[in-house]
């Protein structure tokens, strides 16, 4: 059987997503369970992007040890100098340089010709063949590029020092039959293929990533590419839980084997929905809410008698769980750390007891702590820096009555430590709130996008909420949970305002020591 290695590009192309914006802690929260996934690649950003994420894939690359990690360059030497920065300490240092190839993208965006484009493409990788030993080379929008050209570019980056050659679908265009047969042209027309692999990258604009992904593997590609939960620039990339449990239920026509464990599945998924704020759609295969649920008499008694009926894929296949130890009130920590132990946290002492604390917290308010209510707690505990001071909620009231205007009155700590007051008014409860806590934070602020979601089922369910926004002109993005829905609400308004203030506060305190 043929082995397929598994590319994972959601720190990158998956954080292209419109909106979405990781800072280092999550980008690392991710890129550890990534690790526990089993992905043999992970592109962990785009370095010479910005100074955040520079520094975001240099702590990855020194922290994760059992996967390659990876960075995006542009065909531009200092792209590929920073990129060696970020990832020289990294287990198996990996570059990702990529040049578009197409007509459209050649004349329109790159202006330059087709010869000087293959002229840049060997410089460049010449040029990291000098820092690299690893290094991929991507021909951007490969699916509209004319083939010949296609060929002899492959030709002359592997002769340059080429490992690996991507043949992205860029926008999404092609379909499973076009793809899998550019990979057959591509092995049968370039003369030096066998000294690389050939990997597939595919965007999902006409919903066919996955099917193509596979089409390429089933045609020669030995590696595929692709992000959790499917997110991506526009319409998103292949979701790589799909293929591999494709490839795991139809092994019968999908001879391939690859290192991933499935179990860690919905782990992974939980974890990057909650982080980005990219919420799954109920019905998204193998990690939706209802991919596992049986609504119809007909398929719900067909499922008592034989699961197999209706269920091709077992919950458990991909690590969701049946809940047998209840967590709550009268638990201890004994349990608690098995629990958190269980849920693939690892703490020192003193995350261990704020985690503690936390759950503690939230048994006054819930009878039962589900596991999703533990897995953000222990997230929350986990990304939350509490070395960087930072606005804190105290508290808050809400006025509010179908006649009235709603008024809410704010407490809140500075990062300086002061505590401040306001009231504000608002159309809505939210309002109220978020014009209040604009005033207190004396900043611009432009709320661009609010989504609330519930924690689990029942009454006493957790809130979640996430807020896209502008402060002073710079996008951020916020994650707030709790058990009212107006707390959740503060809290991801605040999480979104510190956000820019630590990034800023981290840029001044450089300055500071240049
Ligand atoms: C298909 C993909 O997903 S590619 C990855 C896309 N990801 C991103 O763009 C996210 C990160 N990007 C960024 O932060 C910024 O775009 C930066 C820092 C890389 C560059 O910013 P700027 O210098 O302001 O340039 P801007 O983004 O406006 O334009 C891109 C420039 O790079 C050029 N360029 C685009 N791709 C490449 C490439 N592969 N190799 C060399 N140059 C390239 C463009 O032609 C344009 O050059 P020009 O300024 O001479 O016209
Ligand atoms: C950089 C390349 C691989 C890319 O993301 C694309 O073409 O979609």
């Amino acid at each position: 059987m043929t082995h397929v290695k598994v590319f994972d590009t959601t720190l990158r192309d998956g954080e292209q997503s419109a909106g979405v914006n990781l800072n280092k802690l999550e980008k690392i929260e991710i890129a550890k369970q990534l690790e526990r996934f089993g992905v043999d690649i992970m592109e962990a950003g785009f370095p010479a992007s910005s100074e955040g994420e520079f520094e975001a894939v240099r702590e990855i690359a020194r922290t994760i040890k059992n996967v390659s990690v990876t960075g995006l360059a542009r065909a531009v030497k200092s792209d590929i100098d920073t990129a060696w920065e970020a990832l020289k300490d990294g287990v198996e240092p990996r570059l990702h340089v990529f040049l578009a190839t197409s007509p459209i993208h050649m004349t329109y965006k790159l202006k330059k010709t087709p010869e000087e484009v293959l002229q840049t493409a060997v410089e460049t990788v010449a040029y990291a063949k000098e820092k690299f030993h690893h290094i991929e080379w991507s021909a951007e929008d490969a699916t509209r590029t004319d083939k010949d050209f296609l060929v002899k570019i492959i030709e002359a980056v592997i002769d340059a020092g080429a490992t690996v050659i991507n043949i992205p679908d860029t926008v999404g265009y092609t379909t499973p039959e076009e793809y899998g047969s550019l990979f057959r042209h591509l092995r049968e027309n370039v003369p030096n293929i066998d000294k690389v692999s050939l990997s597939a990258h595919c965007h999902d604009d006409l919903g066919m990533a996955v099917a193509n992904s596979i089409a390429a593997i089933e045609n020669g590609a030995t590696q595929v590419e692709g992000t959790i939960n499917g997110i991506g620039e526009r319409a998103g990339n292949a979701s790589l839980e799909e293929i591999a449990v494709a490839m795991k239920i139809r092994q019968d026509v999908y001879p391939f084997t690859n290192s991933l464990n499935l179990k860690e599945i919905k782990r992974t998924s939980d974890m990057v929905s909650k982080l980005t704020g990219m919420m799954i759609p109920g019905n998204k295969a193998v990690v939706g809410r209802n991919a596992f649920a049986h609504e119809s008499g007909i398929h719900q008694d067909g499922v008592l008698k034989e699961a197999s009926t209706y269920e091709i894929i077992t919950p458990e296949m991909v690590g969701v769980k049946s809940n047998n130890m209840v967590l709550g009130k009268h638990s201890g920590s004994h349990a608690f750390k098995e629990k958190v132990h269980e849920l693939g946290y690892r703490f020192n002492d003193a995350k261990m007891k704020e985690a503690f604390k936390a759950f503690k917290q939230l048994t006054a308010k819930k009878k039962e702590v589900t596991d999703e209510d533990l897995f953000t707690i222990l997230m929350d505990t986990q990304v939350d820096s509490a070395a960087i001071k930072k606005y804190k909620l105290e508290a808050f009231q809400v006025q509010y009555g179908s006649a009235n205007l709603p008024t809410a009155t704010v407490a809140l700590t500075t990062p300086e430590g002061k505590r401040l007051e306001h009231a504000g008014t608002g159309q809505g409860s939210v309002e109220a709130i978020y014009n209040t806590l604009e005033s207190l934070v004396h900043e611009e602020i432009h709320l661009e996008d609010y989504q609330l979601s519930s924690i689990g089922k029942g009454r006493d369910a957790l809130a979640e909420v996430h807020v896209k926004m502008t402060v002073n002109d710079t996008e951020t993005s916020g994650r707030g949970t709790a058990q009212d829905v107006l707390e959740a609400s503060a809290n991801a308004f605040l999480n979104a305002v510190n956000r820019v203030f630590v990034t800023q506060h981290v840029q001044e305190q450089k300055q500071a020591h240049v």
